[in-house]
Parts: structure tokens; C-alpha cells; sequence
């Protein structure tokens, strides 16, 4: 059963009619933890904001639970949770008036849904007193959390919740979000950051507007089409701009402390003769290793078609 569907669905903003997301498909089943992965001004906060009825597609149609995102925006309102990517809670309301506010808006009560939010909750009621403008990132984000979970929608909107937030915040972030996902409820979360993309079912990855591949994780690096090496040398940006002329060089680009290298030939004589072209144009300290693409590599390798 589906949660989510979107047909062709576009936005476009301003008189230059900028296109914001350009005719995107795709279906989120009941009960996934789906992910919408792209950089900033992909167009994820706009998917958003059409799915929770807050704007108005230029073309296509979509439903959520079954309903249409113009005409049923009323019953959409009432069923879903959206925890905004810009901090959106009252700073000088207290954790706790917050989160009674959002329950009397729904009509509902802390109490009569407090199971959904307790393991949440209880991290962050010792502060229970304090106002949300005086927490850190990571409280803001499970406090923002509880706020979109009160009324126990059927499917949760999360944009960019773990973008700003440290570390620690955002793997705890994500185990609860496998633990709602046990109570039925279909999460959709946006985030700009590659690693997270492998905790959801299935991700989109989008970019301009346009979605670039929908599948598992694990499929999407598989379908890798090229061997990946890493590659360093003691003068990096030098050893970029070389292998971008390299006549075997299929791709590369900067990842991390490494180049991130394709060649045309995937042999390990092709490999030895790299190694001693560097050399012979005066590059030290080269390493250079096969590894296993990650979903970035993907992400890269999808824009260059
Ligand atoms: N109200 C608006 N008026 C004009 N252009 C807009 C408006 N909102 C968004 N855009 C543009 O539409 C594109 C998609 O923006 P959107 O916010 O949906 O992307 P995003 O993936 O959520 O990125 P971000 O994380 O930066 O919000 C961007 O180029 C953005 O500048």
C-alpha cells in the first residue's frame, strides 16, 4: 500500500518562473523510511511543502495516505507531522508549553499520545522548564520531533532534521527514527548528508529539481558501473589537475583526504603504468587502491550523464 505518490508533479517560482522541481514521479510505501538525498536547493524543502499542503504544485498531482494534496488538504493537515528544516518551534515558549500547544492545536492531549514520544521525551524533560531559544541543536531537533509527532500522524515529514546538529545528536536522530518506523508510522526525511542515506529503506537522489535514480541503498551502489580507486600523492591539487589530463582518466574527482579515480582501463598493468607516469612527473608518497564506491560516488558519477 502506498503512503505517498507523487506524478510529474512541478514547481516553479518567481517571474523568471525558475523551475524548483521538474516533473518528479516516485512512491513511498506504508511504512518506509524513505530519503530524499541532494545538495542544497535540489528542491527537497519545496517537495515538502507541497506534500504538507503548505504550496501549491504548478503541474502534476500527488496524494498522501490516499489524498489529494490540493483538494484534501484539510484531511492531510490532520493527519500528517512536519518538522520544517528552519527551526520552527516558539523560542520563547518552554519545552513543555511547546509541546502542549501543538497537542491542543490537533485536538489532542500530551498524554494520550505519550507513548509515540516518550523515548524522546524523556531525554529532554529534565529541561522540561527551559524555552526552546535556549537549547542546543540536538534537544531543538528532538523537542521540534515530539512537536511533529503529537497527534499521531500516519506519515512524518522531516526536512534536513539533522543538518547543524553535532555528531552524537545525529546518529541518536536516527535510531529514533528506526524505532517510530517499528510503530507504523511512514517517514520521509530529506538530508544533504551522503552516510545518512544508507539508514533509509529507499532514497531519491535529487538534484535541480530532477530526481536522478530511486532504489535501495545497496542497489544503487551496486550499480556502480566503473572500478573506484583512491588515490594521494604529496601535492594533491597538482595530482587533480594531472589526472584530469591523463588520456586513461575516466573520472576524478576530490573525496575527502583522497582522489577518487576511474580509468578507461581497469587493468592492473593500466594501474602500474598510472603509478609510474605520477613518478616520472615527479609526485611523491603516491598510494593509490581499489575501494568500494559509497553513495556519493554514486551521486557524482549519476550528474556527469
Ligand atoms: N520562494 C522562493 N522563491 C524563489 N525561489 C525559490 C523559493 N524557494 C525556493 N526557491 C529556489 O528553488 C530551488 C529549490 O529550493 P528548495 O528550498 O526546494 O531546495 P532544497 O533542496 O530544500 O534546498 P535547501 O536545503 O537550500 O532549502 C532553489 O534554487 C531555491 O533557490
Amino acid at each position: 500500500m502506498e503512503a505517498v505518490v507523487l506524478n510529474n508533479v512541478s514547481k516553479t517560482y518567481g517571474k523568471e518562473r525558475k523551475v524548483a522541481v521538474d516533473s518528479v514521479s516516485l512512491t513511498v510505501n506504508k511504512g518506509e523510511l524513505f530519503g530524499l538525498i541532494g545538495p542544497d536547493g535540489a528542491g527537497k524543502t519545496s517537495i515538502f511543502r507541497m506534500l504538507t499542503t503548505l504550496l501549491l504544485p504548478d503541474g502534476g498531482t500527488a496524494t498522501v495516505d490516499g489524498f489529494d494534496i490540493v483538494k484534501d488538504y484539510k484531511q492531510i493537515r490532520n493527519n500528517v507531522g512536519y518538522m520544517p528544516g528552519k527551526f520552527s518551534l516558539y523560542q520563547d515558549l518552554t519545552i513543555e508549553e511547546n509541546i502542549n500547544f501543538f497537542a491542543t492545536v490537533f485536538g489532542t492531549s500530551v498524554e494520550e499520545n505519550y507513548d509515540l514520544i516518550k523515548d524522546i521525551y524523556v531525554q529532554i524533560e529534565p529541561f522540561k522548564n527551559r524555552r526552546a531559544g535556549k537549547l542546543s541543536g540536538g534537544m531543538k531537533q528532538k523537542l521540534a520531533l515530539c512537536c511533529a509527532l503529537i497527534h499521531k500522524p500516519t506519515v512524518l515529514f522531516l526536512d534536513e532534521p539533522t543538518t547543524g546538529v553535532d555528531p552524537v545528536s545525529r546518529k541518536e536522530f536516527w535510531e529514533m527514527l528506526k524505532r517510530l518506523k517499528q510503530q507504523d508510522i511512514t517517514i520521509v526525511v530529506s538530508t544533504p548528508y551522503m552516510d545518512e542515506a544508507t539508514l533509509c529503506d529507499r532514497i531519491a537522489l535529487i538534484q535541480n529539481g530532477r530526481i536522478l535514480q530511486i532504489d535501495t541503498p545497496d542497489k544503487i551502489v551496486q550499480s556502480y558501473p566503473d572500478k573506484l580507486y583512491q588515490i594521494k600523492a604529496d601535492r594533491m591539487y597538482d595530482l587533480l589537475k594531472e589526472l584530469n589530463v591523463y588520456p586513461k582518466t575516466l573520472s576524478c574527482f576530490t573525496f575527502g583526504e583522497y582522489l577518487h579515480l576511474s580509468l578507461t582501463d581497469e587493468s592492473e598493468q593500466a594501474e602500474k603504468e598510472l603509478i609510474q607516469h605520477l613518478q616520472n612527473k615527479g609526485f611523491h608518497n603516491i598510494e593509490m587502491g581499489a575501494v568500494t564506491p559509497g553513495i556519493e560516488d554514486c551521486f557524482i558519477q549519476l550528474l556527469k550523464k
